[in-house]
C-alpha cells in the first residue's frame, strides 16, 4: 500500500506489480485504467513496464534464472513481480534510467509484509543484473516464444515468419477499428489510414482510445484487421436473420448489424454480455441479445445464417496479449478443441438448411482451425465447405488457402501498412439443403 511520504513514482510501481503479479497468476491482461491510476503519466508509465515486462518474458525467465542461484524464493508475495518489471526497465526501458528501477523496487519490497525480508535479495540481485545488462539486452529472439508454440509455427508457418512474429511481440499491435460510416474527415482526424473494407489503422496515438475522436458519437469500435474478416465472410442478403454465437464484447455483433441482418447475439457470460450492450448502444445498434450456453442453446426459429467466433487459445493475439503465450498448455488447447467440437455440432441445431456457417477462432495452431474443418466434414455429414476466394479478400491474396480456408498470422501485412495483424482462421460452411 502506498502511503502519503512514499518516493515519488512509487505508486505507479506498486500498481504495475499487482497487476503484473494478477496476469502472472492466470489473470488476462487488461492495462491499469484512470480509476486504478489517475495520472495519465503515471498510468503510461506503469502501462509501459507491465507490458514490457510480459513481452519480455521469455528472455526476463532466463535472467532470473541465471541471477537467483537458488531459484525463486517461495512464498515471496510480490518478489517476483516487482523483479520482472525491474528487469524490463534496466534492460530494455534504458530511457526510464536505472536508479529508480533498483531504488524504487527496494522499497516496493520494503511495503510488502509477504516480502519484505527479500529486500536485501532484491538490492543484491538487481545490481548484479545491472552489471549484466548490455549481456542481457542481447538475449536470442528465440527466447521470446516458448518452444512448445514456436515448433509448430516454425512448421506451419516458417522460420522467417516465426522472427517476424517475434519483432510483432516486442512492437506490440496498433490500433485498428472498423467504422460505422465511411467519413474522409473523421479518418483523417484519428489519423489513421485506410486498411482494407471498413477498417483504417492508427498506427501512434497520444491519448486514451475513449478520448479519440469519434468514439463517444460511436462513430467506431475497436477490432483488428483480421478480426473483422469472418463477418465480411457471410455474404448474405440484407435483412437476413444471423446467429452471432460467442459474441461479446460484440465487435463481430456490430459488424453484422451495419450489414443490415437481423442479428441474435449470444454468450454464456452475463458481465461481458453487459459489455455488448453497452458498446451496442453507444453505436446504435439494437441486435437481440440471449444469455446462454451455445453448447446447449436450440431455438424455435432456425436462422439463414451464423457466425461461431469460439472460445479459443487466443494465440493470435500475442501481439496485445503476450500472456498467452506463457498461459497456454498442450492439454488447455485440447480441452478447447473438444469445446469448438460440441458448439459446431450444437451450432447446426440452428442453422436453416441452405444456410451459411462461418467458423473462427483467433488462434494460430492447426489444432483449432484447419484440423477442425477435416473433423467437420467427417463427423457432420449435413455440413459442406464454401470455400472462400482470394478476390473476396482484396489485399491478402497470401491469406486464402487452396481449399479456400483462411488463414492470418502477425508476420502478414495487411495494405500497405508496417504493422501486422493478428493470427486469425476462418472457414464457411453451409448446411446441405
Ligand atoms: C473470442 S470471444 C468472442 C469475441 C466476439 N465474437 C467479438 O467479436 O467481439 C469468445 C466468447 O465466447 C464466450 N463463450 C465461451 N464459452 C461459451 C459457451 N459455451 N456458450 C456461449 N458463449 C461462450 C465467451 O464468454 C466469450 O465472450
Amino acid at each position: 500500500m502506498a502511503q502519503r511520504s512514499d518516493p515519488a513514482g512509487l505508486k505507479l510501481r506498486l500498481a504495475a506489480a499487482q497487476r503484473l503479479r494478477a496476469v502472472l497468476g492466470g489473470e488476462h491482461f487488461s492495462p491499469l485504467s484512470a480509476a486504478e491510476l489517475p495520472d495519465g503519466r503515471d498510468r503510461a508509465l506503469a502501462n509501459r513496464l507491465i507490458t514490457t515486462a510480459l513481452r519480455r518474458h521469455g528472455q526476463i525467465d532466463f535472467m532470473m534464472r541465471d541471477l537467483l542461484d537458488k531459484g525463486m524464493p517461495a512464498k515471496s508475495g510480490s518478489f517476483e513481480a516487482v523483479l520482472r518489471l525491474s528487469l524490463a526497465q534496466l534492460v530494455f526501458l534504458p530511457d526510464l534510467g536505472a536508479h529508480s528501477a533498483l531504488f524504487l523496487a527496494v522499497e516496493a519490497i520494503k511495503r510488502d509484509p509477504k516480502a519484505r525480508h527479500l529486500s536485501g535479495l532484491m538490492n543484491a540481485v538487481l545490481r548484479k543484473a545491472q552489471g549484466n545488462s548490455a549481456r542481457y539486452g542481447l538475449l536470442e529472439d528465440r527466447m521470446l516464444l516458448p518452444p512448445e508454440l514456436s515448433n509448430g509455427w516454425r512448421a506451419a508457418y516458417g522460420a522467417e515468419a516465426v522472427q517476424h512474429f517475434t519483432d510483432a511481440l516486442v512492437a506490440g499491435a496498433p490500433l485498428d477499428l472498423t467504422l460505422r460510416d465511411d467519413d474522409a474527415e473523421l479518418i483523417e482526424a484519428l489519423g489513421a489510414e485506410r486498411l482494407s473494407g471498413d477498417t483504417v489503422r492508427v498506427e501512434s496515438r497520444d491519448r486514451p482510445v475513449d478520448a479519440l475522436p469519434g468514439y463517444a458519437e460511436g462513430r467506431w469500435w475497436v477490432q483488428d484487421v483480421a478480426s473483422a474478416i469472418p463477418a465480411r465472410l457471410l455474404r448474405l442478403p440484407e435483412e437476413s436473420t444471423v446467429l452471432d454465437l460467442c459474441a461479446a464484447p460484440g465487435g463481430k455483433t456490430a459488424q453484422l448489424s451495419k450489414a443490415g441482418y437481423k442479428v441474435t447475439a449470444l454468450d454464456s457470460d452475463a458481465v461481458r454480455l453487459e459489455r455488448l450492450r453497452s458498446n451496442m448502444a453507444r453505436l446504435g445498434y439494437e441486435p437481440d441479445v440471449v444469455e446462454a450456453d451455445a453448447a446447449h442453446y436450440a431455438p424455435q426459429t432456425l436462422f439463414d445464417g451464423i457466425l461461431l467466433d469460439a472460445p479459443c487459445s487466443a494465440t493470435g493475439t500475442f501481439r496485445r496479449h503476450p500472456e498467452v503465450l506463457w498461459h497456454r498448455s498442450a492439454n488447455d488447447i485440447a480441452g478447447r478443441v473438444r469445446l469448438q467440437r460440441s458448439l459446431l455440432s450444437n451450432a447446426l441445431r440452428s442453422l436453416k438448411p441452405g444456410g451459411t456457417l462461418i467458423y473462427c477462432v483467433c488462434s494460430l495452431e492447426a489444432a483449432e482451425g484447419e484440423d477442425q474443418v477435416q473433423w467437420a466434414l467427417d463427423a457432420l455429414p449435413e455440413l459442406e465447405l464454401s470455400p472462400v476466394r482470394a478476390d473476396e479478400l482484396p489485399g491478402l491474396p497470401g491469406a486464402v488457402s487452396a481449399k479456400g480456408l483462411v488463414r492470418t498470422h502477425p508476420a502478414m501485412r495487411p495494405g500497405e501498412s508496417d504493422g501486422g495483424m493478428d493470427g486469425f482462421f476462418v472457414a464457411r460452411f453451409t448446411r446441405k439443403g
